[in-house]
């Protein structure tokens, strides 16, 4: 056994650099270290945190940098070296021996502060193309860890490692599609679509998904439209859809998944590691104003595999959507394959690598 570590892991801002910080923690927990998550003040990071009481969380100030350089720059630069200070502060209290940033501005300051008290610092990029903080934080840090291969190009002279991206330890232990479909009260023998939004927004999609579903009554819809967008949704679908159901947020993504045949979603990181750990075949929207148009280059790499049909917002309608459901739910060898190319993407033990990078180092 490796010698005890404190670990913090960086991973505010969004779910999908939260929760594969969370899958970061537990299996460091799991191997006897002490661990300590940084996430943000914001309201999401919150809720996303609520159900993991077991993990010690501290909150930081969220941080976003100008798109350009502009005046806008100064209070950036204040606030990042404010932030950097309180967590040289915290990772002293604690006694930090490594710091690892899960992407995003919000987990700079904390590698930064590991940095300067000298612990052993990471960064983990789930994108194909990876963020421009991780880009910047990879340059002075030990080693960068990353989640699909296609990300390499982008860390000329660090020490880059494939890991796959962590998924949380509940989705190892999904239950069956009936237990789950009983838990939900949906019909198992239907085919069952998850719609996942994504935590920046999905508004067009969301409404897309209502007029399809509308189309294929024989077909059942889990659709997750975010907090933010649930009462105008539910508008719209109005009364008496049946096989169209509405979650806000679901803390229990497990029995979600249990159910599913084919995932609708944008092409967030975490999700697609999620989808391809369970090997579920997907329809990839990629969120149009995501930084440098990352998700698309997340969807090509599910695309290539045959594991996804990509398809851009700007060229949807709901007319196309449901000729996409019909041919995959059409032909079930197709499916099959889809599904078995997703796995194939999946990295099962990615959890156990990112620990053992850092036990090692
Ligand atoms: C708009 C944007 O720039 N989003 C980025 C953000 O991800 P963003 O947070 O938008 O989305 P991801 O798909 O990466 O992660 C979402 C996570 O939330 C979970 N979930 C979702 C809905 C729900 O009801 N319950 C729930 O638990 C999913 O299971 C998943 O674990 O960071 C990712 C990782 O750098 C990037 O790849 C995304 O492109």
């Amino acid at each position: 056994m490796e010698s005890k570590k404190k670990v913090v892991i960086a991973c505010g801002g969004t779910g999908g650099h939260l929760f594969p910080g969370v899958a970061v923690a537990q299996e460091m927990k799991r191997r006897g270290h002490e661990v300590r998550l940084l996430i943000s003040e914001k309201k999401v990071d919150a809720e996303a945190s609520k159900k993991y009481g077991d993990l010690a969380f501290d909150t930081v100030p969220a941080i976003a940098k100008p798109a350009t350089l502009s005046l806008k720059m100064l209070p950036f630069m204040w606030k990042l070296l404010q932030t950097t200070s309180k967590c040289k502060g915290l990772l002293r209290q604690f006694g930090a021996d490594a710091v690892i940033g899960m992407g995003g501005f919000t987990s700079l300051p904390p590698v930064m502060a590991g940095k300067k008290l000298g612990a052993k610092t990471f960064v983990h990029d789930s994108n194909a193309l990876p963020g421009k903080a991780n880009r910047l934080t990879a340059k002075w840090c030990d080693k960068v860890l990353i989640g699909m291969e296609a990300a390499r190009p982008y860390f000329p002279g660090s020490e880059v490692e494939v890991t796959g991206t962590p998924v949380r330890e509940e989705l190892e232990s999904v239950p069956s599609r009936d237990v789950a479909a009983g838990q939900l009260g949906v019909d198992p023998a239907r085919k069952t679509v998850l719609v996942m939004g994504g935590s920046q927004g999905a508004k067009r999609l969301n409404s897309l998904v209502v007029e399809a579903a509308r189309a294929m009554p024989e077909v059942q819809f889990l659709h997750l439209t975010g907090n933010y967008d649930y009462e105008r949704v539910k508008q719209e679908v109005g009364e008496g859809s049946e096989n169209h159901r509405l979650i806000a947020f679901c803390a229990d993504m497990a029995q979600l998944y249990a159910v599913t045949d084919l995932v609708i979603m944008r092409s967030g990181a975490s999700s697609l590691s999620e989808i391809s750990y369970l090997g579920l075949a997907s329809i990839l929207v990629p969120y149009p104003y995501a930084a440098d148009d990352h998700q698309t280059k997340n969807a090509e790499v599910f695309e290539a595999a045959d594991a996804a049909v990509l398809r851009q917002e700007s060229d949807l309608d709901a007319g196309s959507l449901v000729a996409d459901v019909t041919a995959i739910f059409g032909d079930d060898q197709r499916l099959v394959n889809m599904s078995a190319a997703s796995q194939a993407l999946g990295v099962k033990d990615a959890a156990t690598r990112v620990c053992s990078v850092i036990e090692n180092l």
